[in-house]
């Protein structure tokens, strides 16, 4: 005997909760089944754990270059973990509260705690119990992708998950992989007081950014004192005395860097292996992201994937952003579509990089003719009233059209400035629209149309 629902949500990550929240204020009964915590990565070990620590890790660093501002701390300035790690665990565990709340109170939704596996293709085991449903979505997210690497088994390694944990401080903290999520945890630990080494196989940090971006980002790091092994192709890892010996095959330095403890951070895997997807004839890509259509439809016609699970986007907003297309299709006649999405951001290193739309490469071998400008955040006069000057903004227009094809703000609050350039884009308004805008002094953003105005051809 099963238990008959409108739907069930695998999943509670960013979209599930949201989209129990309206299907059930249509009337609709839902059964929502989550194996860990409600909020999934982004609320438990990704996102805000993650942006709380960096504003710890911020706090140190203002605190160690305060003489630049006249502020004298009068001895050395020392970060005790177990305060940084309870100030996250709070955040944490508030924000988690707040969901376990409000979909505890949600009419018509169950919530069953427990693994769900499809034993048909309407048919969901969790726990031992059988759940059935007339549609189901799948929100199941990812998780650090751990390779088959020449010894890992021989050693102790850190995810984002168990980093969470750690209320000592790392005497050296090796993060493999130089990317969004190796690049925050890197510097963090860094001005926490560890010292760090990025070990990347690329030739550059975050290759998918323009190489103008990965170079003074490079900068931005090695000025704090972090080590860098670029190249890296063939890493090992053996236990040592000391910790945890990590072997790299790069053009310069040492092969070997001796770390007391290993960050694996070189991108994720989707939760699509343990669901049972086969049983309900959902097809997924060889990476294992189920294939879904413009509205997040799966091969099966009543299941949708939202969220990373379904390789579409890879971030928070673009997980809920899955839930708003889903329930603007179901709910209220509404054909919005992922395609109408603009790629949007931010890599939080300090200062943050905010990005949208194309990167400058992209947007040249687009074949399109381009106008590029630029500008140092060194002539930005509130980045200089703040003392942080470190890095640039860049705009990437279209020169027939004056639409503008993307940005990226590299600079004090870049994260936040990027969105008046996003918003224009959404508006698909030109170019002189930015420009002509009176923004406010002084600001970052008020130096956006002296960007536009001195584009140029490239
Ligand atoms: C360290 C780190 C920092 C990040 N920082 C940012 C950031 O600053 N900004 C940003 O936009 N994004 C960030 N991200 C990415 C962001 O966390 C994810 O894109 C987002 O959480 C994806 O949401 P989701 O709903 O798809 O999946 P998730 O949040 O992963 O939720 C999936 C849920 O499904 C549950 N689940 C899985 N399988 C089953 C099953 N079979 N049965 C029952 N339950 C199941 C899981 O337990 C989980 O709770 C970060 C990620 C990491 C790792
Ligand atoms: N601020 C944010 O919004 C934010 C923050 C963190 C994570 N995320 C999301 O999580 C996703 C995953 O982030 P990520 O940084 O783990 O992955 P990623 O896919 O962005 O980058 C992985 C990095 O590891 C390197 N790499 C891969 N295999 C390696 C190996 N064997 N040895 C050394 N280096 C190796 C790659 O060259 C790459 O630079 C991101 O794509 C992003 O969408 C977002």
């Amino acid at each position: 005997m099963s238990r008959h629902f409108d739907a069930i949500i695998i999943g509670g990550g960013q979209a599930g909760p949201s989209l129990a929240g309206r299907l059930t204020q249509a009337g609709q009964t839902v059964a929502l089944i989550e194996r860990k915590h409600l909020g999934g990565t982004c609320v438990n070990t990704g996102c805000k754990p993650t942006k709380t620590m960096v504003a710890s890790a911020y706090a140190a660093h203002l605190a160690r270059t305060g003489t630049r501002y006249g502020v004298e701390i009068g001895g050395p300035v020392t970060v005790d973990m177990k305060a940084v790690k309870a100030r996250k665990d709070k955040v944490t565990l508030e924000s988690r509260k707040g969901l376990d709340d409000w979909v505890g109170g949600m009419k018509g939704c169950t919530l069953f705690r427990g693994h769900a596996r499809f034993i048909s293709p309407h048919e969901v085991d969790v726990g031992g119990e059988t759940l059935s449903a007339d549609r189901i979505f799948l929100n199941v997210g990812g998780r650090a992708n751990i390779p088959d690497m020449p010894g890992i088994g021989d050693i102790s390694y850190l995810t984002n998950v168990s980093t969470m944990e750690l209320d000592v401080l790392p005497r050296h903290l090796v993060v493999v992989g130089g990317s969004y999520i190796g690049l925050e945890f890197a510097q963090m630990f860094r001005r926490f007081g560890s010292q760090v080494t990025i070990v990347e196989k690329g030739p550059r940090l975050v290759g998918r950014e323009d190489e103008g971006v990965s170079d003074a980002i490079r900068g931005i790091l090695e000025n704090e004192g972090i080590g860098l092994r670029l190249k890296a192709e063939c890493i090992s890892f053996a236990q040592h005395a000391d910790g945890v010996a990590v072997n790299v095959d790069c053009d310069d330095g040492d092969r070997m860097v001796v770390g007391s403890h290993v960050l694996l951070a070189i991108g994720r895997t989707p939760n699509t292996d343990d669901l049972g997807l086969e049983v309900a004839g959902v097809a997924t890509d060889k990476r294992g992201y189920v294939v879904v259509d413009d509205q997040l439809r799966t091969s099966v016609p009543h299941i949708w994937a939202m969220g990373d699970c379904n390789g579409k986007g890879a971030f928070t907003h673009t997980a809920y952003n899955d839930f708003e297309i889903v329930a603007a299709n179901l709910l209220d006649n509404n054909p919005r579509k992922v395609s109408d999405r603009l790629s949007a951001y931010a890599l939080y290193i300090d200062p943050p990089l905010g990005r949208c739309g194309m990167s400058e490469a992209e947007a040249r071998s687009s074949g399109r003719s381009i106008l590029v400008g630029t500008r140092p955040m060194s002539q930005v006069g509130r980045a200089v009233e703040k003392g942080e000057t470190q890095g640039f903004m860049k705009i990437v227009a279209d020169a027939d059209t004056k639409e503008i094809l993307g940005a990226a703000i590299l600079g004090t609050t870049g994260d936040e400035v990027v969105h008046g350039i996003l918003d224009l884009m959404y508006a698909k308004a030109p170019y002189t629209v930015l420009q002509r805008a009176v923004h406010i002094h002084p600001t970052v953003s008020e130096l956006l149309p002296t960007v536009i105005a001195e584009m140029k051809p490239v």
